[in-house]
């Protein structure tokens, strides 16, 4: 009942990033665990604070009705991103609606090749069809774009960006200047928020990634269905299966990305080829099997990983206490340990179950379990932390 409960207070409040602003706040970051709340000192490391301002760049949001979109808002204020003027693209569909932001009321535009022109920062997740044909074409007249989508990861010259991890692949990019910063995937950002500072100190030769994948990945409609699922058969009716074609509720599935010719689907490739250019260390050894869960809205993830060197697991929790953007909860005597719930709706991503991995030799190897809000630093906040760092 809460999960539904949270999500219908999201709904309700789809169209007013204030309101819906305030209401994170009263959610999890209330519990009394040693995390951080969501505005923590570390994670605002890439702040700018200043809001609505005649110096500040002209943004774009492209997909602004979607889950991500309306993420986007909510992080702009929260972080009171600088702006002199906010421009809500979405397809023809939603042209005319109204969205409210920052106590003004926007209405919005389909997005053409147009919307671009005079622009400086454009946030995108409209999908990977409309980045890979308008993202250029935004780039090309001088406004840089942040893209949300796997349209351009991989492409060579465009940084992959978490910026608690490489900030300097963005070196040298500044906001109205053209270019494109691609967002990595949200199972890649939430894995490497925690792997890395260990990588740093005890270098990672192979990791072995299990995740526990929520609704929102799918986007707005793929949680409105769960949600639908989980009622109709409380109600002993047949489950709506339009998303997936399959019953989600009160079940899990392989990852729904097509399956490539390795046995591998797409997502969890993108956890080994993203991992590779993010730490930009080709040589690093990744596995992974994806899991669509019925959660809403934050992924888990267990992760082994095998170091070149010893790394203890005091050390590694001390050094995950101190990471940026992370937050430990790892308390074996009352079995609390990271959930989606707790990270739903928060900045931080969240380590627990921290052990020595007791099949390999000389403290050469840990388990670690993550759960991040995989619309948050999955997607929005980190998509905004790059923004910030055009700035
Ligand atoms: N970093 C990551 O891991 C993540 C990346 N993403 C990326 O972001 C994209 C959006 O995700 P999400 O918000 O969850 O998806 P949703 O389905 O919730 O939203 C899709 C958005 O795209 C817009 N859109 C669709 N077609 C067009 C079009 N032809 N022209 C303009 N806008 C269009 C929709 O507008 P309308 O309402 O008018 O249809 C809506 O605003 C994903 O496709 C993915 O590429 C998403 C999640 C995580
Ligand atoms: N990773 C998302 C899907 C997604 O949007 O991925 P990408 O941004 O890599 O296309 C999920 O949970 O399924």
């Amino acid at each position: 009942m809460a999960m539904a409960s949270k999500t219908m207070q999201m709904r309700s409040n789809a169209f007013s990033s204030r309101t819906a602003l305030n209401s994170r706040k009263s959610g999890p970051s209330q519990l009394k665990l040693s995390a951080k709340p969501c505005r923590s000192g570390r994670s605002s490391a890439f702040v700018t604070r200043c809001g609505k301002t005649p110096d500040g760049p002209k943004v774009v949001i492209a997909g602004v009705t979607g889950a991500v979109g309306q993420e986007f808002l909510q992080v702009l204020v929260q972080r009171d991103f600088p702006y002199s003027s906010m421009k809500m693209l979405a397809s023809a569909r939603s042209a005319g609606g109204k969205v409210e932001f920052d106590g003004e009321t926007y209405t919005i535009e389909e997005l053409t090749a147009e919307s671009f022109d005079g622009e400086d920062i454009a946030l995108f997740s409209a999908g990977g069809s409309i980045s890979k044909k308008f993202g250029p074409i935004a780039s090309e007249k001088g406004c840089t774009v942040v893209d949300n989508s796997s349209a351009f990861r991989m492409t060579e010259g465009v940084p992959l960006v978490v910026p608690e991890v490489n900030p300097e692949a963005m070196a040298g990019m500044k906001y109205g200047k053209g270019g494109i910063v691609a967002n990595p995937n949200c199972s890649t950002i939430i894995a490497l928020m925690a792997a890395t500072p260990l990588h740093k100190v005890a270098k990672v030769e192979r990791m072995v990634v299990s995740t526990y994948q929520a609704a929102s990945g799918a986007g707005a409609a793929a949680m409105a269905e769960l949600e639908l699922q989980t009622q109709e058969i409380i109600e002993g009716k047949p489950p709506t299966t339009t998303i997936f074609g399959r019953q989600y509720a009160f079940n899990l599935f392989s990852h729904n990305s097509d399956v490539e010719a390795n046995g591998y689907n797409e997502e969890e490739m993108k956890l080994v080829k993203e991992t590779r250019k993010i730490w930009d260390y080709p040589e690093v050894q990744v596995t992974a099997t994806c899991v669509r869960v019925p959660v809403m809205r934050a992924h888990a993830e267990s992760i082994n990983l095998q170091f070149a060197d010893a790394l203890e697991e005091d050390k590694a929790r001390e050094i995950l206490a101190a990471a940026p953007g992370v937050s430990v909860i790892d308390d074996r005597e009352t079995n609390t340990f990271p959930t989606p719930l707790v990270a739903s709706d928060m900045d931080d991503v969240y380590v627990g179950r921290i052990r020595q991995d007791i099949s390999q030799p000389d403290n050469k190897g840990l388990d670690i379990f993550v759960c991040g809000d995989q619309i948050r630093k999955g997607a929005a906040l980190n998509a905004v932390q790059c923004a910030e760092l055009l700035l």
